[in-house]
């Protein structure tokens, strides 16, 4: 039998579920995607494939993001930025503010964790309206660093969040 593509363990394990967290949102679920070795492997490396060895790090957003960009890491063979929720960072840290589909959050990067000019690859599950990867992107710019791409299993395209992303390559696995 042959492997199964990132695109079909994404249509075989992807969950909708209905007013999730709230009435009204129809939650997408990847907990079975990273919850099956190969489809999480798969996955993992259709993130990364475009970018080549453009970047030296993959930053992940807390909390699901985390799951993806450190198997990414991993198997790449490269290190992993933590973009965390507001007060988890014991270090001095800069942070920025956003709202999504449900509520408002805050995230942050320890400014020295990488050398100025290291380039990272932001990598995360979904994009909504697109608060949280902007907001990341504006850490990666205040902090230095360069942006060497944004990886993203899945756009929900009706929410537009697309354009309010930095410029630069936008990969994206599938569109709901
Ligand atoms: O494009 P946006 O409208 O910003 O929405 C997308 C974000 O929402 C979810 O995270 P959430 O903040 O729910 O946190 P979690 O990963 O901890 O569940 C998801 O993992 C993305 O990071
Ligand atoms: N509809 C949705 N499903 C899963 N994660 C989300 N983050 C923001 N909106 C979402």
């Amino acid at each position: 039998m042959t492997e199964r593509s990132a695109a079909e363990h994404l249509d075989a394990l992807v969950r909708t579920v209905p007013d999730f967290p709230e009435p009204g949102i129809l939650f997408r679920d990847l907990t079975p995607v990273f919850a099956d070795g190969p489809a999480l492997a798969a996955v993992a490396d259709a993130l990364v494939a475009p970018f080549a060895d453009g970047f030296e790090v993959i930053a992940g957003v807390e909390a699901r993001g985390f799951a993806l960009a450190a198997a990414a890491a991993a198997r790449s063979g490269h290190g992993l930025l933590l973009v965390r929720k507001a007060g988890k960072l014991p270090g001095a840290t800069l942070r920025e503010s956003y709202a999504l589909e449900y509520g408002d959050a805050t995230l942050e990067v320890h400014a020295d964790q990488l050398p100025a000019g290291s380039r990272v690859l932001l990598v995360d599950d979904v994009l909504a309206t697109g608060g949280t990867l902007s907001a990341s992107q504006r850490l990666i710019e205040r902090a230095g660093w360069v942006l060497a791409g944004t990886a993203v299993v899945l756009e929900l395209t009706g929410l537009q969040g697309r354009a309010r992303l930095a410029g630069g390559e936008v990969h994206v696995l599938q569109q709901a």
